[in-house]
């Protein structure tokens, strides 16, 4: 990975974290400035990214920004940068010459939610179980949301280096009697249960569908926020279970990861589906499952565990970049264009 030494991003800078159904957006009008912050954009509203930014943020205020800090989901390739669940197709040669940029950056959402976990101060995050943070340490950040995205975060030379990978994708087997009946239940993705069919939205209605299956009870719940209403009321036992082994699952999946990025700087629980669930993540199984690692549960014991409760985590680790790129290593190798 070569590291781009022109580390200036010229103020004001517009951050933006594009997701499948929302567009957040911010203006940094200098390093020490609070962002200031957009109404959130439903990406289906405009035909276009550079149609969103001109209404949802030029239109609005006097600051024309110089440069642009984006985070999409989806592979950052080329230059032409098709977003994964939007029609939205990033052109940043486009928006220089359209949208008066001078320098735009494009990195992946899920680096944004690394570059958060390195940021965020105590406010910000709900701590679950024991462990104490060690400071320098590599950190692990695990995202269920319309997928299960994840982050390593490394610490070398005073930078914060984020290191993307797919480890959404790794397998995940069944351990407890519980599990056994279920597995075979459970959607596959070419014959493999992968981390992702059972720890995302639509992994929630996986395990969902499988507890009912089992039980032999007519599903009630259709959706994930059905499911999580049901669980909070009490009202649903095959809603209760499936809250119960979701954050099994990735208690065990956050272990795993634990343990490859030896993350004593701790494991960070980023999105909006565990946001909802903190009660049941705060009961011990968890927990449990994150330490159950023979013969490293000592290890993964004094790892801590956090649920990321910013409502905007992924636009303040872009404002964290943006006012100090200095102290990420983000790659702009291929990924940033100039006027
Ligand atoms: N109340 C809820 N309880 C559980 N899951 C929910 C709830 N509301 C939404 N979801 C699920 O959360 C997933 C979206 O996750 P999240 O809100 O973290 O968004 P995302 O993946 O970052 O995408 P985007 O940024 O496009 O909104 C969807 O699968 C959705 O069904």
């Amino acid at each position: 990975m070569s590291i781009d030494t022109d580390h200036i991003i010229p103020f004001p800078i517009l951050i933006g974290d594009i997701g499948g159904t929302n567009a957040r957006f911010a203006i940094l009008l200098d390093a020490n400035a609070e962002p200031k912050e957009f109404p959130i954009i439903h990406t289906a509203d405009f035909a276009t990214i550079d149609e969103a930014i001109q209404a949802g943020v030029l239109d609005k205020t006097s600051l024309q920004p110089r440069s642009a800090i984006l985070a999409v989901a989806g592979p950052v390739k080329g230059d032409e940068i098709d977003l994964t669940n939007c029609d939205w197709v990033i052109r940043p040669r486009e928006m220089i010459r359209d949208l008066g940029f001078e320098d735009i950056v494009v990195i992946n959402d899920f680096e944004a939610q690394a570059l958060a976990a390195a940021s965020l101060g105590p406010e910000y995050l709900e701590k679950i179980g024991g462990g104490e943070i060690r400071e320098s340490s590599s950190r692990v950040v695990v995202g269920p949301g319309t997928g299960l995205g994840v982050s390593g975060l490394v610490h070398a030379r005073h930078t914060w280096f984020p290191v993307p990978g797919e480890g959404g994708h790794v397998d995940i087997g069944p351990r407890t009697a519980r599990d056994f009946e279920l597995f075979p239940h459970y959607e596959t993705i070419e014959g493999r249960v992968s981390a992702e069919q059972l720890l995302c939205g639509r992994g929630m209605m996986n395990i969902y569908r499988a507890v009912c299956q089992t039980s032999g009870v007519t599903p009630a719940a259709s959706n994930p926020s059905e499911v999580t209403a049901a669980w909070a009321e009490a009202s649903d036992p095959a809603a209760v279970e499936t809250i119960e082994l979701f954050v099994t699952y990735l208690g065990r999946v956050a272990g795993d990861l634990a343990l490859i990025f030896m993350a004593r700087g701790g494991v960070f629980l980023a999105g909006g589906i565990v946001q909802k669930i903190i009660p049941a993540l705060q009961e011990p199984r968890f927990r449990q499952a994150f330490e159950d690692k023979a013969p490293h549960s000592a290890i993964l014991a004094n790892i801590p565990t956090f649920v990321i409760t910013h409502p905007l985590a992924a636009l303040s680790g872009l404002a964290a970049y943006a006012r100090t790129p200095v102290r990420f290593g983000v790659s702009t190798q291929g990924r940033r264009w100039k006027a």
